[in-house]
């Protein structure tokens, strides 16, 4: 049992940035102040909040007192730096600045953390301050702990999950609702799930972030943003969800890393990549709706298992910060300190054409004898193999592109994405191939 609040003095915790994120968790250290207290052993002090503009209209949680331009002031009279302002600077030169200066640091910062953790990690590492991340992945879900601390006994094997808000929310209001994509992102925005920047959600980046960390803590291996193959949700049509509904999927934008042993002519290494994906709707992860996040991993001992929660927004996310804060503050308290960077494995990252997965490619093509056999000769050259062919519309009939033209879809046994990539650009050069509507990866069958 910690000894009581007041047996300690108090911690200092800084707070930067002011927005989304930071005034949930400066309401939450002020409201909660008795129970943070009671479960650290000494009393959480706010002792300043860094914003750019001091006379900016705030929320009345803020106390207006505690605001302060001098970021770089306020780290060096600290004991808990809490950065949530985003952006790679100032945010890296202030968390150095504060473990430099002996302050254990909490960052929601996945953009920073994906492009140079290191740094800090090695930084961390050299000051003996703590440094916790969980808010920087799926928001409030507890995944960095769980694969961090909670599997270091095990071996991981495969990392699959819906780790961005913003686009699970606006693929589910383009499959429910028919809202178009960018109606769906203002939505996002304004419910406080978007980046300051939201090409970053759009585009894969955010996601992609995530999928360096998670990678590099799973597979004790240095994994950054530029390692990670990424597309995001603009390629994705209206027509694209619809079909997906139509054949039993739903859109989803995931995020995996897995372990590759060398089998099927694929190197051994890590592959980490982001993509949109029909995920059949019998899957768990079809189930997650709106801004909901969901991680899979498959751990060689423990088996699956499934972490869901809210990954976006205010609170959620202040949640995850409030908890590493806490932990932090024990070891202030108690002693000790949390885990530093492993990369030990320094396994080899596996360029995106050696991903390999299922596909389902969807075509037109001139509707006579011979066209089919054709289309799976090309695939065949390529060593690509069928797992099943449809053609939804009646030749000719109700719902073709046009007469004599049949809309054929083809799905593939797992293929690496080299093979697809050439057999794609073969199908298309075929004579009767009008035209290739879409290249959907499938996982999760
Ligand atoms: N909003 C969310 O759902 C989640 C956000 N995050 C991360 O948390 C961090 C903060 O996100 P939000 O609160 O949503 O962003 P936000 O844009 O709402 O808030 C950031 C605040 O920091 C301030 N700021 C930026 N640069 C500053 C500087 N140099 N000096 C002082 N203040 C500065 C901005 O003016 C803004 O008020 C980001 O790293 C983000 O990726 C992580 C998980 C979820
Ligand atoms: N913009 C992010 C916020 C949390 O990390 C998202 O939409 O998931
Ligand atoms: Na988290």
């Amino acid at each position: 049992m910690p000894p009581a609040a007041e047996s300690h003095p108090p911690l200092r915790v800084a707070l930067l940035g002011c927005g989304v994120v930071g005034t949930q968790v400066a309401r939450l250290l002020t409201e909660q102040a008795d129970d943070l207290a009671s479960r650290v052993g000494a009393r959480l002090e706010l002792v300043g909040i860094a914003v750019r503009d001091v006379a900016a209209p705030r929320d009345a949680a803020i106390d207006r007192a505690l605001l302060t331009d001098d970021a770089e002031g306020l780290v060096q009279r600290a004991d808990i730096v809490v950065e949530v302002m985003g952006g790679t600077e100032p945010a890296r030169t202030l968390l150095l600045r504060a473990i430099e200066a002996g302050a254990a640091v909490v960052t929601a910062n996945k953009a920073l953390l994906a492009e140079d953790g290191p740094t800090l990690y090695k930084a961390a590492d050299a000051a003996g301050v703590d440094i916790y991340f969980e808010a920087a992945v799926a928001g409030a879900i507890p995944i960095v702990r769980p694969v961090r601390e909670s599997l270091a006994g095990d071996h991981v094997r495969r990392v699959l999950g819906i780790v961005n808000g913003t686009t699970n929310y606006v693929l589910d209001q383009m499959a429910t609702t028919g809202m178009d994509l960018e109606e769906a992102v203002k939505e996002a925005q304004a419910l406080g799930y978007a980046e300051a920047d939201p090409t970053a959600d759009v585009e894969g980046y955010d996601a992609a972030a995530k999928a360096a960390i998670l990678a590099s803590l799973a597979f004790h291996t240095r994994v950054s943003l530029d390692d990670v193959a990424r597309e995001g949700i603009l390629s994705v049509t209206a027509d694209d969800v619809a079909w997906a509904a139509q054949t039993g999927h739903v859109i989803k934008l995931l995020a995996i890393a897995e372990l590759r042993d060398g089998a099927a002519g694929v190197p051994a290494g890590v592959s980490v990549r982001v993509h949109p994906a029909l995920v059949p709707t019998a899957h768990p992860l079809a189930t997650v709706r709106g801004s909901f996040n969901a991680v899979f991993v498959e751990a060689e001992s423990a088996g699956e298992l499934m972490f869901y929660g809210r990954g976006a927004g205010g609170a959620p996310t202040a949640s995850a910060v409030l908890g590493d804060v806490v932990s932090a503050a024990r070891h202030r308290v108690l002693g000790g300190k949390g885990p530093q960077e492993s990369t030990y494995a320094e396994l080899a990252i596996l360029p995106a054409s050696a991903a390999v997965t299922r596909y389902q490619v969807r075509l037109d093509v001139e509707d006579r004898p011979g066209v089919l056999a054709q289309v799976a000769h090309a695939l065949a050259e390529h060593g690509v193999s069928i797992e099943a062919v449809r053609q939804p519309t009646a030749p000719g009939g109700a719902g073709a592109a046009e007469p004599g033209v049949a809309e054929l879809v083809i799905t593939t046994h797992a293929a690496p994405e080299s093979a697809l990539a050439a057999t794609v650009e073969a199908v298309a050069a075929l004579e009767p191939v009008r035209t290739i509507t879409s290249v959907l990866r499938v996982e999760g069958a």
